[in-house]
């Protein structure tokens, strides 16, 4: 195994994220996506205990902007495959686990400064593999590079047993051991991120991981896998296991080996792999552990008291930036009746105002994902239509990529479809309150409890959605997407998943168990204890 020198860690800080408004920063990104476009159509193997491997057949990851794109084909693993990555973890595990974890620490500190150095080449892959527009793309970069920054200090702090009430007589500890092997399964919209994260909570902690990347943005995490080996992280301890949900995903959630499941996706999926995980397969010794962030129908509340102008500027960006494909993006607009008829008068030439394109060229908006998404989400604005009113958009917008033209809907009712099932995609409800009452009340009537935002210049209503809006991450006069790491921990409440706060103090945790450990001591060094000399 590398030996690694660790470092002593300066207080955690966010990396800025970059705006593209200079010509030189522009010019970079761009001299990126060229170098990408003649990487694209590579074949990208499993990375089983550090051995490169075919599996059974390929995955093509597709740039939705030119879907005969292909970024990548992306091997997929037979279930001997995936079960040989279980073996390997597991047998990796057996040392990992003892590795101390300023060494462990220091493979994240190292990659952070990695992906710092190449941010251009990262951004290009966002942009081609996923149809991240610039500033999307570079807030994911640089959230990856906060996650591993921020996580790294994380377990160097963890190391340090805290403090715990005295006991005479006894010397006492409380350590934190890593789980086992653990399975990280992300969705594909925080490419980088989410995945990046993920994986590296569960390694710095102790934990060996198979990582199962989402099909649609296998690409980008099979370069973090390499950059990880790269850096001389040792065989096993993160392992490449690509596969469909369904089968190889199901598989590693439902062997016995597996330890824990550290999931980012759907209600649907993450309801489903909290059951499959739930059930004990012979020869199993532990209850396994899930880790489940989820959807949500995030709402922003507009008081009669709203600067009307900031509020139509926060739900814009909330939801159609990324194409309203993100956990966190607004798809509710609940707007008291007082300013409803002027918030939609602004609203609609501001949506309209939204340029869409292919991401090369940076429009404000590109494309959704695969076809599936667009028949999805289509499928809710036929519904939608029937619901309210189409103010805007509506339609998929011709070409080769997957665009859907920004969709506004209003008049909608609370209960309608499209008021409480997520779309995933640029579509918002737009819905009346008689008063703020009934706008606080709307907004917390969906069984999920992600992000919501409130728009008023009153200190006591802003008081009141503090202590009444039940999301887990609530921000006031402002946009509800965005969470920054360390200052903003992420999660959400109900469907929304087991508010694990990513990017939160508590976060490592879940990834870990503690061991309370307590030795008797002679009476001479007790005496020593209680008057501090220990
Ligand atoms: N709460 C959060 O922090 C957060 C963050 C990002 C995305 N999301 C949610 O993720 C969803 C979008 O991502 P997605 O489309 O990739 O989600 P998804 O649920 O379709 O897939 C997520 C991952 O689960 C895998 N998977 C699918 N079926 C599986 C199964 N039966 N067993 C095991 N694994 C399976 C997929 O291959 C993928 O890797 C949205 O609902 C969004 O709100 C939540
Ligand atoms: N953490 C991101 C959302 C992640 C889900 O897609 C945000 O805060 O906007």
């Amino acid at each position: 195994m590398t030996t690694i020198a660790p470092r002593a860690a300066a207080p955690f800080r966010n990396e800025p994220i970059r705006d593209f408004s200079a010509p030189a920063d522009r010019a970079s990104l761009e001299a990126a996506i060229a170098r990408a476009r003649e990487r694209l159509g590579r074949r990208y193997p499993l990375v089983i205990y550090g051995e490169r491997l075919h599996g059974g057949r390929t995955i093509p990851s597709v740039n939705p902007a030119r879907p005969s794109e292909i970024v990548g084909d992306v091997d997929e693993a037979m279930p001997e495959q995936a079960s040989r990555a279980l073996d390997a973890a597991a047998e990796r595990f057996g040392t990992w686990k003892f590795t101390p974890a300023a060494e462990r620490a220091e493979f994240l500190f190292r990659a952070a400064e990695r992906i710092r150095a190449t941010r251009d080449d990262w951004n290009a892959l966002l942009v081609l593999e996923v149809g991240k527009p610039w500033i999307e793309a570079d807030a994911d970069t640089a959230e990856a590079i906060d996650f591993l920054e921020f996580y790294a200090r994380e377990a160097l702090r963890l190391a340090e047993p805290p403090p715990l009430t005295p006991i005479a007589g006894e010397r006492n500890r409380l350590v934190y051991l890593p789980l086992g092997v653990g399975v990280v399964i992300p969705p594909w919209n925080f490419a980088f991120a989410i995945m990046a994260g993920m994986s590296a909570a569960a390694i710095v902690t102790g934990n060996t991981a198979i990582l199962k990347p989402s099909p649609d943005a296998a690409v980008i995490a099979a370069h973090f896998v390499d950059l990880m080996h790269d850096l001389g992280l040792p065989p096993g301890v993160l392992n490449f296991v690509p596969g469909d949900g369904p089968t190889v995903g199901e598989q590693l959630v439902t062997d016995p080996r597996t330890r824990f499941i550290a999931f980012t996706g759907s209600k649907g999926v993450g309801l489903r792999i909290n059951e499959l995980a739930a059930k004990t397969a012979p020869g199993q010794r532990w209850i396994k552990r899930v880790i489940a962030e989820m959807g949500g129908k995030d709402a922003i509340v507009v008081a009669d008291d709203a600067d009307l102008d900031a509020a139509v500027a926060g739900v814009v960006v909330s939801a159609y930036g990324f194409a309203g494909q993100k956990c966190s993006a607004c798809s509710r607009a609940i707007v008291d009746a007082r300013v409803y008829d002027a918030f939609l008068a602004k609203l609609v030439p501001a949506v309209e105002s939204l340029r869409v394109g292919d991401p090369a060229s940076n429009p404000d908006v590109g494309p959704v994902i695969n076809q599936k998404a667009v028949d999805k989400i289509l499928g809710y604005v036929e519904i939608g239509r029937g619901e309210g009113r189409l103010l805007t958009g509506g339609t998929r917008i011709s070409g080769d990529g997957f665009y859907i033209a920004p969709t506004a809907i209003a008049d909608v009712d609370p209960r309608a479809r499209i008021a409480q099932e997520e779309i995933f995609g640029p579509v918002l409800a737009v819905i009346k309150a008689a008063d703020y009452d009934d706008a606080l009340r709307i907004a917390n009537d969906t069984e999920f409890g992600l992000t919501g935002a409130v728009f008023s210049r009153s200190e006591e209503r802003l008081r009141r959605a503090e202590a009444e809006f039940f999301v887990g991450n609530l921000y006031l006069n402002r946009k509800c997407t965005g969470a920054l790491v360390g200052g903003q921990p992420f999660g959400g409440f109900n469907m929304s998943g087991t508010d694990s706060k990513a990017g939160g103090y508590d976060y490592l945790l879940l990834f870990s168990q503690g061991k309370s450990i307590s030795r008797k001591i002679a009476a001479h060094a007790a005496d020593d204890l209680a008057a501090g000399m220990d």
